[in-house]
């Protein structure tokens, strides 16, 4: 690997990656099943430190650090390696809950490659996909929609100005399982064009339209992703509710980040057992 561009740390935002839709239209031969998903992103996430070192090596810590493997099946660790990267102190900040279908792990890959990136002057190797079908989205990190196994990704017109309260309710669920469970693998795709929203409303009214195909199998799963479910629809201002990829956290849309930030603080209140953010999405 090449030295050190730079002597200093290099800091890297992992941001929440929320999937507004996830339409299964597929199962391919090895298993791996066909997507086709509007993806945005939250400017909430885990944050990344790389400093220079002539060992690799990781610490994890931060208030979702719990349960978190610091051994080489660390995403952070595995996307290291996949760099190429012979040394490297990579400090890991875990703000995001694991298992929790926002990408947590895949977006702290992404940022390590960035960080990497940044710090040799290096180009991030192609084939990214190979440590997580998320991992080419993220490595994106902006709205984008994502086909294939998550490998396919397109422009999409800018999001208008939106925001969300995310919220787990601390139930694991691992994405394996959602996709063994899923009985109808071929659904329809979406619309061959996403249209440009001028405004939130536009675009809720338009999501209502579309799916998470995982929805239904991650509740029977487990049970209590409806009750988030029915509880983010009593929001006020909540435009349209929704699980993230294979769940179990879910998400409500708001046109202003008053409103978002209000249902959230209700939420944590209410059930101080979940995790619930309020968070701006592009
Ligand atoms: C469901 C999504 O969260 C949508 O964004 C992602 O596609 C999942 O991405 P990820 O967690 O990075 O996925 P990986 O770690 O590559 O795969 C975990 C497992 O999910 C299933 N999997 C994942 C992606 C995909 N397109 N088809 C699948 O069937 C496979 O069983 C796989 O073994
Ligand atoms: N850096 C990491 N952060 C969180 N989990 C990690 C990390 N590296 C490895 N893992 C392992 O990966 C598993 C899945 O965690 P992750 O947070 O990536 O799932 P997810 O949010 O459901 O992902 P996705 O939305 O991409 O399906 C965890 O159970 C954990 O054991």
């Amino acid at each position: 690997m090449p030295p050190f561009r730079s002597p200093m740390a290099i800091d890297a935002f992992a941001p929440a990656k929320i999937n507004l839709t996830l339409h299964v239209t597929g199962e391919r031969a090895d298993g791996y099943h066909l997507l086709d998903s509007l993806v945005a992103f939250a400017d909430v996430g885990d944050r990344i430190s790389l400093r220079p070192s002539a060992a690799l090596s990781l610490q994890v810590t931060g208030p979702e650090a719990a349960g978190v493997p610091v051994d080489d099946s660390n995403l952070a660790l595995k996307a290291a390696r996949f760099f190429g990267a012979g040394g490297g102190a990579i400090a890991l900040e875990k703000n995001l809950p694991a298992a929790a279908g926002i990408g947590g792990g895949s977006s702290d890959a992404a940022a390590v490659l960035r960080a990497f990136s940044d710090m040799t002057g290096r180009e991030i190797p192609a084939g990214a996909s190979a440590l997580g079908a998320d991992v080419p989205v993220c490595l994106r990190a902006g709205a984008v929609r994502m086909a294939g196994i998550g490998d396919l990704l397109s422009p999409v017109p800018p999001l208008p100005p939106l925001w969300c309260v995310l919220v787990n309710p601390r139930l694991v669920v691992a994405t394996p399982d959602v996709f063994r469970a899923l009985a109808q693998k071929a659904n329809p795709p979406m619309p061959e064009a996403i249209p440009a929203f001028a405004t939130a409303p536009a675009l809720g009214a338009w999501l209502k339209g579309q799916r998470n195909d995982l929805e239904h199998t991650a509740i029977r799963l487990q049970p209590r992703i409806a009750v988030v479910l029915n509880t983010l629809a009593t929001l006020p201002g909540a435009m349209l509710h929704r699980m993230s990829g294979s769940g179990a956290t879910c998400f409500a849309l708001f046109a202003d980040d008053a409103a978002a930030r209000a249902a959230a603080t209700r939420l944590s209140h209410e059930f101080p057992g979940w995790w619930v953010r309020a968070a701006a999405l592009s």
